[in-house]
């Protein structure tokens, strides 16, 4: 038997791993690396984050990533050369961590590595009869594998999308697992570049658990903030937002676009939610005189109601009644006191934070990924029903370091 297969065996049955998730998402901030010891599996999954840090990336990194992200025409050979480059960077900044946290590489069971999504292409978008749903992630999980040493699990988007699937959001199965609860029923929102909720029922029946993207989280925040201010990424707590007004007519128009006609659930990205579309939604309703900060304060507000109208058109769907809930906000608009005041306006019932559940909200998604590849190697099929969305699979492939 190949040693590989036989160590890969021995940690399947191990009490428990040690696992190191990597998240790299929409926002193009950097990688968030989680070190999590994971037991049991399934419903049965606990979870402790052992470190957590978010490694920013350098400018180089974020333009070198930008010339193919989200876009429908690229240099075909610079997407080559990125999918090596961008996993031997994902390694070096594991090792970087390792080396910081006092860690060998040895002690590590395996790394899960999500990749940097460049293209998100599910049908409602492509519309190309004769193609189905498809997304690419890149940084190629062999070259992590070879360059820490430590068997890596990647790519785990294509076999949902085999299973008939939109390739994401796959939050939902380590939000079943980790934060299901027969004590309230919960919605586990994430507020990323895009946002999506998982929505976790009391009665903690996998058929009647869901999970959707909303729209845009804080793609289009970042965007026109770096649009108008180079030097900014985001706009750091809403501070420049904060200081304009909604204006109703863009709001109107941005939100008058098929993705929100579209039944759910529904996969989104910056391929839809970019630049373009606001400068769409501004011509259309004739707000080009509007001032930046108006515009700030319109997109975040655009954020906070179609998180907030697909939460309560599920909750209704669900038939529970709002005071039997309780939402648990994660990703980085978390940090956006603008938006999360006005979603606090348009959602009645009780905002915490995942921390109160045992994760940090910065550090959710990572531990998500951890949770996919512990089910991979020591899990199993867990049955969420025939609902579109959710396909009863373990997801990843598995790179040896020899
Ligand atoms: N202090 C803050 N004020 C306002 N916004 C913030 C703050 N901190 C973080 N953010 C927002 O959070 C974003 C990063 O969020 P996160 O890391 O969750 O995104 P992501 O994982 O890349 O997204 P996705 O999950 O959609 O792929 C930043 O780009 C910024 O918009
Ligand atoms: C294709 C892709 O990378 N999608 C991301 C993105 O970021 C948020 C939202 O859009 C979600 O669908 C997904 O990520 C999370 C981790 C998910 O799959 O649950």
């Amino acid at each position: 038997m190949n040693t590989n297969i036989e160590s890969l065996h021995q940690l399947a049955i191990k009490p428990t791993r040690t696992i190191i998730g990597l998240m790299s998402g929409t926002s193009l901030d950097g990688l968030d690396v989680a070190l999590c010891a994971i037991s049991g599996s399934g419903t049965n999954t606990v979870v402790q984050l052992k470190e957590f840090e978010t490694i920013g990336y350098s400018e180089e990194v974020k333009t070198e990533i930008r010339k193919v992200f989200a876009k429908k025409t690229i240099d075909f050979q610079h997407l080559a050369l990125l999918n090596e480059w961008i996993g031997n960077l994902h390694a070096d900044l594991v090792l970087d961590c390792l080396k910081k946290w006092n860690i060998k590489a040895k002690e590590v069971d395996l790394i899960a590595s999500h990749g940097q999504t460049v293209m998100h292409a599910p049908k409602i978008k492509h519309q190309q009869s004769r193609f189905t749903n498809a997304t690419l992630q890149i940084g190629d999980g062999d070259h992590i594998a070879v360059r820490t040493g430590i068997t890596t699990i990647s790519d785990f988007r294509q076999k949902h999308l085999a299973a008939g699937g939109e390739g994401a959001p796959l939050a939902v199965y380590g939000d079943y697992f980790l934060f299901g609860s027969d004590q309230e029923n919960r919605i586990m929102l994430n507020i990323g570049g895009i946002g999506n909720f998982t929505f976790l029922p009391q009665n903690q029946n996998p058929e009647e658990v869901f999970v959707t993207d909303t729209g845009a989280g804080n793609t289009l925040i970042d965007a026109y903030t770096k649009f108008h201010f180079p030097e900014l990424s985001y706009d750091k707590d809403a501070q420049i937002a904060m200081k304009g007004i909604v204006n109703q007519d863009l709001l109107k128009e941005l939100k008058n676009d098929p993705f929100f006609e579209g039944t759910f659930p529904k996969t989104t990205g910056p391929e839809l939610f970019n630049l373009d579309y606001v400068q769409k939604a501004i011509n259309k309703s004739n707000s080009q005189l509007i001032s930046v900060e108006d515009v700030l304060a319109t997109l975040t507000r655009f954020s906070a109601e179609t998180i907030a109208e697909a939460i309560l058109y599920i909750i209704y769907q669900s038939e529970t009644t709002q005071d039997e809930l309780s939402l648990y906000v994660s990703g980085g608009g978390l940090h956006n006191p603008l938006l999360m005041t006005y979603l606090q306006e348009l959602l009645a019932f009780p905002f915490k934070n995942t921390s109160e559940l045992g994760i940090l909200g910065d550090a959710k998604e990572a531990v998500l990924f951890a949770v996919l590849a512990n089910e991979t190697v020591a899990g199993g099929k867990t049955v969420f029903g025939t609902k579109k969305g959710v396909p009863s699979v373990t997801m990843g492939k598995i790179s040896f370091p020899d």
